[in-house]
């Protein structure tokens, strides 16, 4: 078949591309490096602890040692496997702030502006909570689900985070994201909707989509500063494939900037140093890596958690809930509640997420475990953190994984905001009713604990959240990687939809962002 378009990447945002391409009449080639699955284990909501840190379904990037967090390396799950990140992913779902993308505009991205992304965030979802009120979806691939399930002590935490004074949102999705909400998941069912469930199955009959897996694009061919098609290694043999219009990386904030630094699109010094010629000046390429740092505070509790339906006896149970009925713990997202607030009253913006888990895990060296202890996991982060991390190439090879530095407290001001974000923490947990319930904090420290100790214990825990974006920030300026129209600057017929275009960070888990990418790339590509 002769295609229109290539598109690399099924993940999140190369799954709504790739269908609305095709409800263009486009002809689409899909490739993604992930193998399909012949079982659907993804789709079991709480099958995330067995996909994540496993090389069948996640890249299993490991980091450079931090700096800024006393060496600490750590693991950096990314999807392998069709539905890419939105496979193995938490399941939260969530816009984020109206002001975000007001800040993507201001920052030179015409077109990015909330009252412009809306109507993307409308048209992707069918929401359970659908409401006629000019924010919510309808009829669209993405299913989006409220929780099925929930744990007595979220109601108890709930309760608790109304009175250390948050406002309680019926909608997080809604008018607005700011206060305390349960959560809402990327489920049909019970089942997780990936991104490619939700839009590239459906579509697999079409005659103009041809669909390849287990298939590594390793470069973007580029003649005369136009890109015709890439060369990708399929079964251990080097195969070529071309395109009329172009080629659009959708492979995600780590293998996006990989693919433009392999094909010749980088900083020249440091393409260079590997070998290979420039075909564009870009500095930029791999630079600005924001993520969400933040912590995962565990509490004992005197009452039981879902950490009981581990156990072998409750985990067969709470299975065949789901298998029969896709009820119960087993089909629902990570997250039961989700708040959005304001470390101090008088900011503009929120600057501080939460999450309650009704369960804690423990991390091994590779794999999560369930602990038998009845846990609770509330975990904080940053909104809009000011450290700034980067990628860098190892080797030419593109089989070879990139160098990732994520510097996650470089900022003094994100060190702030976490102790105020640790504040917080303490003041939900001493209001009752969730104060009676719990025993202590695992390793949170101590109510008067001195500065330097909470400064100490930071740089110990904080981790990122699995939300790196802006390596191939979007821009009008000299050294932005794309243009507002995703167009990489200085090549024709070469785009990026994915979450690395993010020019700043959003208020929010990544998953519907990076969907809202991808839909709103199929008309920047091709009106
Ligand atoms: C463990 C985890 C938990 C998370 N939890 C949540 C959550 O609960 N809610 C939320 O909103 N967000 C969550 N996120 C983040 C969110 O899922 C991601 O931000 C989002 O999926 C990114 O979408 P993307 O399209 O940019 O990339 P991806 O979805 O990662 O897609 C990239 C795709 O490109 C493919 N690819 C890459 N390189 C190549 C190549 N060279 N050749 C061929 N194919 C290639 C990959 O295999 C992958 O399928 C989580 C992420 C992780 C990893």
């Amino acid at each position: 078949m002769d295609f229109d378009y290539i598109v690399i990447g099924s993940g999140s945002a190369g799954s709504p591309l790739t269908a609305r391409l095709l409800e263009k009449g486009m002809k689409v080639l899909l490739i993604e490096a992930g193998k399909r699955e012949r079982i659907p284990i993804t789709r079991l909501p709480a099958a995330l602890i067995h996909t994540v840190g496993n090389s069948r379904y996640d890249w299993c990037y490991k980091t450079e040692p931090d700096p800024t967090r006393n060496g600490l390396t750590e693991a950096w799950p990314r999807g392998k496997v069709p539905g890419g990140s939105s496979a193995i992913n938490g399941m939260i779902f969530i816009r984020g702030a109206k002001q975000d993308y007001d800040a993507w505009e201001k920052l030179g991205n015409p077109g990015w502006g909330w009252n412009d992304v809306l109507p993307y965030f409308r048209r992707m979802e069918t929401a359970d909570n659908d409401k006629d009120n000019g924010v919510r979806g309808g009829m669209g691939p993405q299913r989006v689900s409220a929780l099925r399930w929930k744990h007595p002590v979220s109601e108890t935490f709930l309760k608790s985070f109304l009175a250390a004074g948050a406002t309680f949102n019926d909608d997080m999705n809604g008018v607005s994201h700011e206060g305390v909400a349960w959560n809402q998941g990327s489920t049909r069912n019970g089942v997780r909707a990936s991104s490619y469930d939700s839009f590239v199955r459906p579509k697999l009959g079409n005659p103009n989509l041809r669909f390849v897996d287990d298939t590594l694009v390793e470069r973007v061919i580029i003649v005369d500063r136009r890109a015709t098609g890439v060369e990708a290694l399929q079964s251990g043999e080097r195969v070529t494939f071309s395109a009329r219009r172009g080629v659009v990386l959708s492979a995600g904030s780590i293998n996006s900037p990989q693919l433009l630094m392999l094909s010749g699109i980088g900083d020249p010094a440091e393409l260079k140093k590997h070998g290979i010629v420039t075909v564009v000046d870009s500095p930029e390429v791999g630079k600005n890596l924001l993520e969400h740092p933040g912590l995962y505070a565990l509490a004992e509790m005197k009452v039981p958690t879902a950490n009981r339906m581990a156990r072998p006896l409750r985990g067969a149970l709470a299975f065949g809930e789901w298998l029969f009925g896709r009820r119960g713990v087993m089909s629902v997202p990570t997250a039961q509640l989700i708040a959005f607030i304001k470390s101090r009253p008088e900011l503009e913006y929120t600057d501080l997420q939460f999450h309650l888990f009704p369960f804690g895990l423990a991390q091994t060296k590779t794999k999560l475990k369930v602990p038998k202890a009845d846990l609770v996991t509330i975990l904080m982060n940053i909104n809009h953190s000011k450290s700034v991390g980067h990628l860098e190439l190892r080797s030419a090879d593109p089989r070879e994984k990139v160098a990732i530095f994520p510097r996650l407290l470089d900022h003094p001001d994100d060190v702030e905001t976490l102790l105020r974000g640790i504040e917080w923490i303490r003041r939900i947990c001493v209001q009752p009713p969730f104060s009676k319930d719990m025993l202590r904090f695992l390793d949170l420290p101590p109510e008067g604990s001195s500065r330097e100790e909470e400064i100490a214990y930071l740089r110990r825990t904080t981790v990122p959240f699995f939300h790196p974006v802006g390596t191939c920030r979007m821009g009008s300026d000299d050294k932005a990687v794309v243009r507002p129209d995703l167009k990489v600057r200085g090549v024709e017929g070469l785009w990026v939809a994915d979450a690395s275009i993010m020019p700043r960070h959003i208020s929010g888990n990544t998953n519907a962002t990076a969907i809202m990418i991808g839909d709103k790339a199929s008309d920047l590509i091709h009106a």
